[in-house]
């Protein structure tokens, strides 16, 4: 479990990004931050593994404070995932890979051969390993970015849009990659989106924000959906657009779901 009490983030230049920031991050589920751009999502994901430190309050993992932790020992035994995948350029895939057990300790060999197991939970092929990273596509650049996240076998995933680079196509096998690794693996994984229709496919807890971190509404995507906390809210989600909306018609004997504006969306399972 991950726990926020009373953060407060202020940069040196006087920016508040995030203010008096209370959240339980609940173990081996998704919880998805979502907001507009400057609301503060990136500074509360780098305040768990401190790489940003708060300014007050305190954040907490599995009840310790990790003020009391060593950043660098802290930041090994949680993986994170970037938007542009944050490979090292002059180093191999299998390298990449690597490199955080290796720092960690274990033997080179040993980091190597794990890493080749993890080409294949992340569903890269093996013949990839040997490459540099400008030789992979950018899907591919980003399952190597989750191997890598993987690689220390942390509890704790922290994943900042990872899929924003990549195309809708590619997007959408990289969110139900991470569906099935976060269901497969248990872990606790944090991730942030601008776009809240990742965040309702992914998260099982989903918490908007408005600036300054400020929670508009947490909850489960269903009770999000049911009851918007506000008119900001509605407007986030599209309920006030009829966005979501659904319908069902039947066409040759099933039924499909549509949306209000006629598209279909599936088919309805009996
Ligand atoms: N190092 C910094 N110094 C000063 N201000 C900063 C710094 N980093 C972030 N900020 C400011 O803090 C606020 C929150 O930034 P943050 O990057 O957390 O937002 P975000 O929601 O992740 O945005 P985006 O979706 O655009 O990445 C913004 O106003 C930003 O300009």
């Amino acid at each position: 479990m991950i726990e926020f009490r009373s953060v407060t983030k202020q940069f040196p230049d006087g920016t508040v990004a995030v203010e008096n920031f209370d959240l339980v991050i609940p173990p081996r589920k998704t919880t998805v931050l979502v907001g507009s751009s400057g609301c503060g999502k990136t500074t509360l994901l780098r305040m768990i593994n401190r790489m940003i430190d708060p300014t007050s309050g305190a954040i907490l993992i599995d009840g310790e404070d990790t003020s009391s932790l060593e950043p660098v020992k802290l930041r090994r035994r949680i993986g994170y995932v970037m938007q542009n995948s944050g490979l090292l350029p002059h180093r191999k895939v299998i390298d990449n890979v690597a490199t955080v057990p290796v720092l960690n300790g274990v033997a080179k060999r040993d980091a190597r051969a794990h890493a080749l197991e993890l080409l294949d939970t992340v569903g890269l092929d093996r013949s990839l390993a040997d490459k540099y990273p400008r030789q992979l596509s950018g899907g591919q650049q980003q399952r190597v970015g989750v191997a890598r996240g993987l690689a220390a076998d942390p509890n704790i995933l922290l994943m900042d849009e990872p899929f924003g680079a990549v195309d809708p196509i590619v997007r959408a096998e990289l969110q139900q990659e991470t569906i099935r690794l976060q269901e497969g693996l248990g872990k606790t994984v944090v991730f942030v989106t601008h776009d809240i229709d990742e965040a309702f496919l992914l998260g099982h807890q989903v918490v908007i924000l408005q600036k300054g971190g400020h929670i508009a509404q947490v909850g489960t995507p269903a009770e999000i959906l049911a009851e918007p906390a506000d008119d900001f809210v509605a407007s986030f989600v599209g309920a006030d657009k009829g966005k979501r909306k659904l319908r069902i018609e039947k066409v040759g004997g099933r039924d499909i779901v549509v949306d209000e504006a006629g598209t279909p969306t599936g088919v309805l399972q009996s």
